[in-house]
C-alpha cells in the first residue's frame, strides 16, 4: 500500500505524531496543522484519505469538509473525522456532510489502524475499478469513455481560453486484409504496437491519445493550430511506418496509418462531437487519396 497517501489534519502536535505512528506502516503520511493548509495540501498533493480534526482554531473541520466537497479537484477524497468525544449529533452531521467515518480521541491505536486499513482497501478497490473503466484492456491506453470525458473538458477549456483544439483520428490501413491474412491475434499485436508508438510520440509532442474502438485511435492536442498539428501528426504517421511491421506484400511493405484531423476554433458550447465528425471527413479523404497520409484543416465550430 506504499504508494497511498494519508493527510493528517490536526492542530495538536502530539495528535499528529500519534496518528503518524499508527498510519505510517500503511501509507505515506502528510501533515496539515490547520484548515487552510488542509485544503491547500489536498488540492496540491491529492491524498488518498484525509484524517480531519473537527475542532481547529482557524477553519473548523466541518467547514474544511464543506470546501473539499465543493471542489471538483478534491471532492472524491474520503474524509474521516477526528473528534474529542462521541456525540451522536456531531457524528450524524459529519456523516450527512459526506465524511465516511469517525475516529475518537484518545486514540485506540488498534481501532484506528483497522479503520484506516479498511478505508485504504476501499481506495485500492476504487482505483482498480477506475483503471478497468477507463483503460483499454488490449492496448493499455485510455479508452473511449476516458476520451469522451477528456474531449468535453478540453472543448470547454478551448472555448473559454479562446484556444484552438485539434482532434485527430488515426486509422490503421487495410487492417481487415491484415487480419484475414495473419489472423486476429497477430492483428491484436499490431494494434498494441501502433498504440504504443503513437502514445510515445504524444508524450514527446504533447497531447492525449485513446483507443476509440476497433483499429481507430483518437488524439487531442490542446492549444494546437492546424500547421503545428499537421507536422506533429506527420511525425506520428512516420513513427508507425518506421516500426516496419510487414503487411501483405501486394498491399504495402509495412503497416501504415491514415490520419484525419480538425483544428477547431470553438465559438459555441456543446458541439464537441462536430470536431470529431469533421476529422472523420478528412480521414475519409486521406483514405481515398491512397492511405498512409495526414489530411485536415482548420475549422470553426459556431
Ligand atoms: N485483431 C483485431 N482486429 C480488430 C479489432 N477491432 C477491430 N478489428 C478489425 O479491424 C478491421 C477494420 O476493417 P475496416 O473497417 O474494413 O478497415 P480497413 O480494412 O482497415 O480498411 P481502411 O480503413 O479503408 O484502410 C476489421 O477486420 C475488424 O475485425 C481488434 O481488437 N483486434
Amino acid at each position: 500500500m506504499n504508494d497511498l497517501k494519508v493527510l493528517i489534519v490536526d492542530d495538536d502536535k502530539t495528535n499528529r505524531r500519534v496518528l503518524k505512528e499508527i498510519v505510517e506502516s500503511m501509507a505515506l503520511v502528510l501533515f496539515a496543522k490547520n484548515g487552510q493548509q488542509a485544503i491547500d495540501k489536498s488540492v496540491e498533493l491529492q491524498p488518498d484519505l484525509i484524517l480531519l480534526d473537527i475542532v481547529m482554531p482557524d477553519i473548523s473541520g466541518f467547514d474544511v469538509l464543506n470546501q473539499l466537497k465543493n471542489n471538483p479537484k478534491v471532492d472524491h477524497i474520503p474524509v474521516v473525522f477526528i473528534t474529542g468525544k462521541h456525540e451522536n449529533e456531531i457524528e450524524e452531521r459529519g456523516l450527512r456532510m459526506g465524511a465516511i467515518d469517525f475516529i475518537t480521541k484518545p486514540f485506540h491505536s488498534g481501532i484506528v489502524q483497522a479503520r484506516v486499513y479498511n478505508h485504504l482497501q476501499s481506495v485500492i478497490q476504487k482505483k482498480l475499478l477506475d483503471h478497468y473503466a477507463y483503460i483499454d484492456p488490449l492496448t493499455s491506453i485510455p479508452n473511449r469513455r476516458q476520451f469522451n470525458a477528456r474531449l468535453q473538458q478540453e472543448y470547454l477549456h478551448a472555448l473559454e481560453s479562446n484556444q484552438i483544439l485539434t482532434l485527430a483520428i488515426v486509422d490503421v490501413d487495410n487492417f481487415k486484409l491484415y487480419n484475414d491474412h495473419y489472423g486476429h491475434l497477430k492483428g491484436d499485436q499490431v494494434l498494441k504496437q501502433v498504440a504504443k508508438a503513437v502514445e510515445n510520440q504524444m508524450k514527446i509532442l504533447g497531447g492525449f491519445v485513446a483507443r476509440f474502438g476497433g483499429e481507430e485511435l483518437v488524439i487531442l492536442m490542446p492549444n494546437t493550430n492546424a500547421i503545428e498539428a499537421s507536422s506533429r501528426l506527420e511525425e506520428i504517421r512516420q513513427s508507425v511506418e518506421s516500426l516496419e511491421i510487414p503487411h501483405i506484400k501486394n498491399i504495402s511493405d509495412y503497416v501504415t496509418v491514415s490520419i484525419g484531423y480538425s483544428s477547431a476554433n470553438i465559438l459555441q458550447k456543446g458541439h464537441a462531437n462536430t470536431i470529431f465528425e469533421i476529422a472523420d471527413k478528412y480521414l475519409y479523404i486521406a483514405k481515398s487519396n491512397g492511405r498512409n497520409q495526414v489530411n485536415g484543416q482548420t475549422s470553426t465550430i459556431k
